[in-house]
C-alpha cells in the first residue's frame, strides 16, 4: 500500500522530509535561464526545460535522503501545457529515482468533477478501451470542503490503483483560521474535517499501521497540531510551513506519535532555493548541492529534535 512504501522510505533514509518543488522561474538560476532562452526564445518552450532542467538536479540532489517529493502544480500550469509538461517529466523522473511523488494539485469539486481529477491524477484516463497514465503520481492533496461525496471518488482510485491523498485539514497560512477554526456545535470546523478523514483513513489501513488517507496539518499551527493528533491517531500527517514561514522543528514535534512516525514535514523555498540564501557562500552553479545540505540539516532537525522527546523509530 502506499502508506506501507512511505514508512519504509522514512525508515530506510532515516528522514521525515518532503522536498517541495516549488520552482519560481525568477530565482532559477540565470545561467539555466539563458541556455534555453537563447535555444528557444523567450518563450513558454524554453521555460519548460528551465524548470525541468532546475527540478532534475534537485531531485539527482536528494533522492537518497528524502522519502518524497512534492511538486506544486501551479508553479507549472501557470506555464501552460508546457508547464504542465514539465509537472509531468519532474513526477515521472522522481519516480524513477525510487522517491514517491505528491503531487500539490489541492483539488475537489462535486462528484463526478472530482472522479475525472481522481482519474487524470491518481488513476488511468481510458481512451477506447486503451489506458493512460495522464499525471498519475502516488498521492495527491485534496481539498474537502465541499464533503464526503468528493473525497468517496478519491477514494475509489486510492483504492483500484494503491494510491494516497492528502486531506486538507488545518492549513498553515496566516487566514486558516478565518473559517477552519469557527465553532460548528461543540467542534471547531478543522476538528469536524478531521472526523471525515479518520473516517475514511480506517478504510485503508497498511501493515505498519498507518493509513494511505492522509491529513494536511500546518506546521504554524503547534497546538492545533496536538489536538488533531489526538483525534486522528492513524492517520499520516503532511505537514508544511517549515523553515520559510517561519515553523521550527518544536512545533512539528505534536504532529509525531510516540512512534516517531506519523508525519512529514514539506519545506520547499528554504531548500530548492538555499543557494540564494545571504548567509550562504554558493556559487550559482552549486544550488544542486546547496539544496542537499539544506535537507540534511533539516533531516538532522528534526531527528534530534525527536531523539530529545524519545519518539523515534530507530
Ligand atoms: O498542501 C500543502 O502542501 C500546503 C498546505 C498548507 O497548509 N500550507 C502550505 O504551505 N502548503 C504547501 O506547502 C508548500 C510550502 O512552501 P514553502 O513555504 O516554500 O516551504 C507550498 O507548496 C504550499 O502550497
Amino acid at each position: 500500500m502506499f502508506i506501507d512504501r512511505l514508512v519504509r522510505q522514512i525508515k530506510e533514509k532515516r528522514s521525515n522530509v518532503v522536498v517541495g518543488l516549488d520552482p519560481r522561474l525568477e530565482m532559477i538560476p540565470r545561467f539555466i535561464q539563458e541556455k534555453y532562452f537563447q535555444q528557444y526564445g523567450k518563450t513558454l518552450r524554453a521555460v519548460e526545460e528551465i524548470l525541468w532542467e532546475f527540478g532534475k538536479e534537485i531531485i539527482d540532489q536528494v533522492w537518497d535522503i528524502v522519502p518524497a517529493i512534492k511538486p506544486q502544480i501551479a508553479f507549472y500550469e501557470q506555464y501552460g501545457i508546457e508547464g504542465m509538461s514539465a509537472y509531468r517529466r519532474i513526477c515521472q523522473y522522481g519516480a524513477q529515482k525510487g522517491l514517491l511523488i505528491i503531487g500539490d494539485v489541492k483539488r475537489g469539486d462535486i462528484g463526478t468533477t472530482s472522479k475525472a481529477y481522481a482519474i487524470g491524477h491518481l488513476g488511468k484516463t481510458q481512451v477506447e478501451g486503451e489506458a493512460f497514465e495522464a499525471f498519475s503520481v502516488d498521492a495527491v492533496t485534496v481539498n474537502p470542503y465541499l464533503g464526503d461525496d468528493c473525497l468517496k471518488e478519491f477514494m475509489e482510485d486510492i483504492k483500484e490503483w494503491d494510491r494516497g491523498m492528502f486531506v486538507l485539514v488545518k492549513t498553515s497560512n496566516p487566514s486558516s483560521g478565518q473559517l477552519q477554526d469557527l465553532e460548528a456545535g461543540s467542534k471547531k470546523i478543522y476538528e469536524v474535517v478531521a472526523e471525515m478523514v479518520s473516517a475514511w483513513s480506517s478504510e485503508t489501513l497498511g501493515s505498519c499501521g498507518y493509513s494511505s488517507v492522509g491529513a494536511v496539518v500546518g506546521a504554524t499551527y503547534p497546538e492545533q497540531g496536538e489536538r488533531l493528533r489526538a483525534l486522528m491517531p492513524r492517520t499520516y500527517f503532511l505537514v508544511p510551513g517549515y523553515g520559510a514561514q517561519g515553523a521550527k522543528a518544536e512545533d512539528i514535534l505534536p504532529c509525531f506519535n510516540e512512534d516517531g512516525l506519523g508525519a512529514i514535514v514539506n519545506s520547499s523555498r528554504d531548500i530548492i532555493f538555499a543557494y540564494a540564501k545571504k548567509d550562504q557562500l554558493w556559487k550559482e552553479d552549486q544550488y544542486g548541492e546547496a539544496a542537499r545540505a539544506a535537507a540534511l540539516r533539516m533531516r538532522e532537525d528534526i531527528n534530534n529534535h525527536l531523539v530529545q522527546q524519545g519518539k523515534c523509530y530507530w
